[in-house]
């Protein structure tokens, strides 16, 4: 398993160049209460997603857990497992600080995918690692991890944290679901998606900070912002392992924005095409983050998104960007939630 290889707890994200990594909350009030009595139920992304076998030096194999609709496999579930291989190679004083994929072709539920990794290169502050993701002897994904040394600077900024409600004053998806479902007057065609929806076993928990622009898409805000959390307990330390579960959580939901300026289409074919990060300070992804989202453009079937990962405390964790193909169609009747 390579979380053995990667050398089990170490601290294995960027910081913001202080000395001592930034606490978020969670870690200073100790664990999460209800996390000493869900120890024994660890994140099934760290147990399976990101759990991969090691066939050989640099090569490993990773299965699938949950799969989209669509029927290829996750983008968000190949990237993570990719960081999971490139990270393997890298030493215990080095922390992932960006990544940069791109996904060239649909992954195939039906067969497990193969990380190959070339060391590309070991500097003195930087590492990179380039991992192909295979399946039928092709390529799925093609991806570049880079990884940084703890380097302190008196150059630190960030954006500030979007004011939101509280997770504790939200609904999860599931909870939403279920309040949608209630309705008597719901379409059947809507009672059978949210159905369908409520039976994808995500391991990720999600709390929409506004629903109505969550599942109706109205073009009311041209961002999107909910709380997102790994389903489960990971606890601290390995920031390595929270990384690739940020860039699973990450890839989930994101495309979606770039529609959310268009409530009168739906996609007919979408995919992402690249997925990109860059990772600030350290974070728990088994705690509440806000993941704000916005499209910053769209055009010629393709349709650009943005995403910033906030800690609690008002710490920018991480930055995503992500460029995907969109082939859309006019949305015939309104949406009855
Ligand atoms: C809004 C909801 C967002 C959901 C986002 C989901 C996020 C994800 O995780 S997706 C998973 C990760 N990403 C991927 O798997 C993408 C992998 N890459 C690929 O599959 C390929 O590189 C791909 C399809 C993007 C481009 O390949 P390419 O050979 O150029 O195919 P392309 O010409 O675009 O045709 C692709 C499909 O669109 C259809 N198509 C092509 N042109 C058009 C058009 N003008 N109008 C409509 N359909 C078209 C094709 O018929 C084809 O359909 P099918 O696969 O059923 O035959």
């Amino acid at each position: 398993m390579v979380e053995r290889e990667m050398g089990g707890s170490t601290d294995n994200c960027n910081h913001s160049g202080d000395t001592e990594p930034p606490k978020s909350p969670e870690d200073e009030s100790s664990e999460r209460p209800e996390a000493q009595c869900t120890q024994d139920l660890k994140s099934v992304l760290i147990t399976s997603v990101l759990n991969l076998e090691k066939l050989d030096v640099d090569l490993y194999r990773g299965t699938h857990h949950w799969v989209p609709r669509s029927q290829r496999l996750f983008g968000g579930q190949i990237v993570g497992q990719a960081l999971v291989a490139a990270a393997a190679s890298v030493s215990d004083n080095l922390y992932a600080h960006s990544l940069h994929c791109y996904f060239v072709r649909a992954g195939d539920p039906k067969v497990p995918v193969l990380y190959q990794v070339d060391r590309t290169r070991d500097g003195r502050s930087f590492t990179v690692r380039s991992v192909r993701a295979i399946q039928h002897g092709q390529p799925i994904l093609i991806c570049q991890a880079s990884f940084h040394m703890l380097q302190p600077s008196p150059l630190q900024h960030q954006f500030t944290m979007p004011v939101v409600p509280q997770p504790e004053d939200l609904l999860t998806v599931e909870e939403l679901i279920h309040r949608y479902l209630s309705k008597p007057d719901l379409a059947k065609k809507s009672r059978q998606g949210l159905n369908k929806l409520l039976a994808n076993e995500v391991p990720i928990e999600i709390k929409p900070v506004h629903p109505p622009h969550f599942y109706r898409l109205s073009a009311v805000e041209l961002r999107k912002l909910f709380w997102v959390r790994a389903r489960g307990y990971i606890g601290e330390g390995n920031m390595k392992l929270h990384c690739c579960v940020a860039a699973y959580v990450s890839d989930y939901a994101f495309l979606g924005t770039a529609l959310l300026p268009h409530p009168n289409y739906r996609a007919q074919f979408s995919a992402s095409l690249d997925h990109a990060m860059w990772f600030h300070n350290t974070f728990r992804s088994d705690e509440w983050m806000l993941y704000e989202c916005e499209s910053p453009w769209a055009g010629g079937s393709r349709g650009l998104v943005q995403g910033r990962l906030w800690r609690r405390d008002g710490v920018l964790a991480a930055s995503c960007s992500q460029e995907g193909v969109l082939r859309v169609k006019p949305v015939t009747e309104p949406s009855k939630l």
